[in-house]
């Protein structure tokens, strides 16, 4: 997960140090009793590229995005669960910290020998090669703007003394920088629910999309999460427009154990939805969960039904499904459902296979909406939630996440 993005950022953290080191006239100073650590932040974002050309190798040529789902997975993450082991084992043995896993203690380290401060030109060069590198894995274009002037305010006109440990200082940047992107106001949908229980009405939350991006399945994971949270869920079979979707969205249903609200394929998709509503509070449901077909913004028909569906059904969210493989598109996808509906949150799927983490870093600021989940996995309980600091620890190797190869859809 986000393998690409995690090499780019170490690899910037760690020529920013370079950088500062030249300037400072650094020089090597023994530590005593400290064995030098395996891994340095050099090391590691070493490794992790070693891993992405691998990855390349092996998915090349490329297939189809679906297909990418379903037969790269087990490599990826058998590849994945080494490094978490090898990780897990050398931190257990060694018992060194985050910042010894960088180098930042060891057994030869660098000082500086004078007071160094950071010019706009000493890092510029280093920046414009992330900034480039960055939209090679779809990051969207103000995403990087806004990344690359956050690192700039972090570290430009910063004192450096002798004293300072210079790894830190840059690593604390660029995580100051990704953490002030991904930082969108949160909605706490658990909230909602109890709010509105309190007040004894249903919650509603509309799913929209294109198709294919994991919206039936998400539904299914949700409404498995909130099970287990000991809420009571139902379903709107408000994909009215796909063959098998009905029955696709039926089965989920079955093996999650709640009921879904349907009627027949080419029904409209509001008055389904309406329906589930009305079931929900005749019934004391706490939550409806509504599918809706996928589409396409160009899809002027479809598009006008969903604005139908919202003005009809008032849900409490609008949540866009976006896949994160697209990149660049999610955000584009998310944009036109954003103008055409007002989204309130975003959940990205298939996050398991995606290396170049582009749409899970531009998706939130771009439209500044929160991303509430990613989907990570083809089992009910692969649904995580998302969080700005959960994000920056994947990215800076803080915290390992081990994916599981089951599928039970
Ligand atoms: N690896 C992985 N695969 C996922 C994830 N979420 C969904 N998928 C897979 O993505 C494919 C499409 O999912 P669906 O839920 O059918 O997509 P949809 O958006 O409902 O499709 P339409 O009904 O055409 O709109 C399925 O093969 C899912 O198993 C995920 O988080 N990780």
């Amino acid at each position: 997960m986000f393998g690409k993005l995690k090499e780019k950022l170490l690899k910037t953290a760690s020529k920013i140090t370079e950088k500062i080191y030249n300037k400072g006239e650094a020089e090597e100073v023994k530590e005593e009793k400290k064995e030098k650590p395996k891994i340095s932040l050099t090391n590691l974002f070493r490794r992790e590229s070693k891993k992405e050309e691998i990855k390349k190798e092996k998915t090349e040529p490329e297939i189809k995005k679906t297909e990418i789902v379903k037969t790269e997975i087990p490599k990826k993450v058998e590849e994945d669960k080494e490094e978490v082991k090898e990780i897990k084992e050398e931190t257990e043995k060694k018992k060194i910290s985050f910042f010894d896993r960088f180098g930042l203690t060891r057994a030869i380290k660098k000082v500086l020998k004078k007071e160094v401060v950071i010019l706009e030109e000493d890092i510029e060069d280093v920046l414009e090669e992330l900034e480039i590198e960055l939209l090679e894995a779809d990051v969207a274009l103000e995403v990087v703007e806004k990344l690359i002037e956050n690192i700039k305010n972090e570290l430009v006109g910063r004192k450096i003394s002798p004293n300072d440990n210079v790894e830190e200082i840059t690593i604390n940047a660029v995580k100051n920088a990704i953490k002030n992107i991904l930082s969108q106001e949160k909605i706490d949908i658990e909230e909602i629910i109890k709010k509105n229980k309190a007040e004894g009405k249903p919650t509603v939350i509309v799913f929209v999309g294109i198709n294919g991006t994991g919206k039936t399945t998400t539904i299914a994971k949700l409404a498995y999460k909130l099970k287990q949270k000991g809420y009571s869920v139902v379903l709107a079979a408000g994909d009215t427009f796909r063959a098998g979707a009905i029955e696709q969205l039926e089965q989920h249903a079955k093996n999650v154990g709640v009921k879904v609200i349907k009627h027949k394929q080419g029904a409209d998709s509001a008055a389904v939805i309406y329906d589930a509503i009305q079931h929900a509070k005749a019934r004391g449901i706490d939550v409806v969960l509504a599918d809706t077909a996928g589409r396409q913004a160009t899809n002027t028909n479809l598009m006008e039904e969903i604005k139908k569906v919202v003005r009809v059904t008032k849900p409490d969210l609008v949540i866009f499904v976006g896949d994160a493989l697209t990149g660049n598109d999610a955000v584009y996808q998310a944009e036109e459902f954003n103008n055409a509906v007002n989204i309130d949150g975003i959940i990205l799927t298939k996050v398991d296979a995606d290396a170049k983490g582009g749409a899970a870093l531009s998706i939130g600021y771009a439209i500044g909406k929160p991303i509430l989940y990613l989907g990570v996995g083809q089992r009910y309980s692969d649904l995580i939630e998302f969080d700005a600091d959960w994000m920056v620890r994947k990215l800076f190797g803080e915290e390992e996440f081990e994916f599981s190869t089951e599928r039970e859809f």
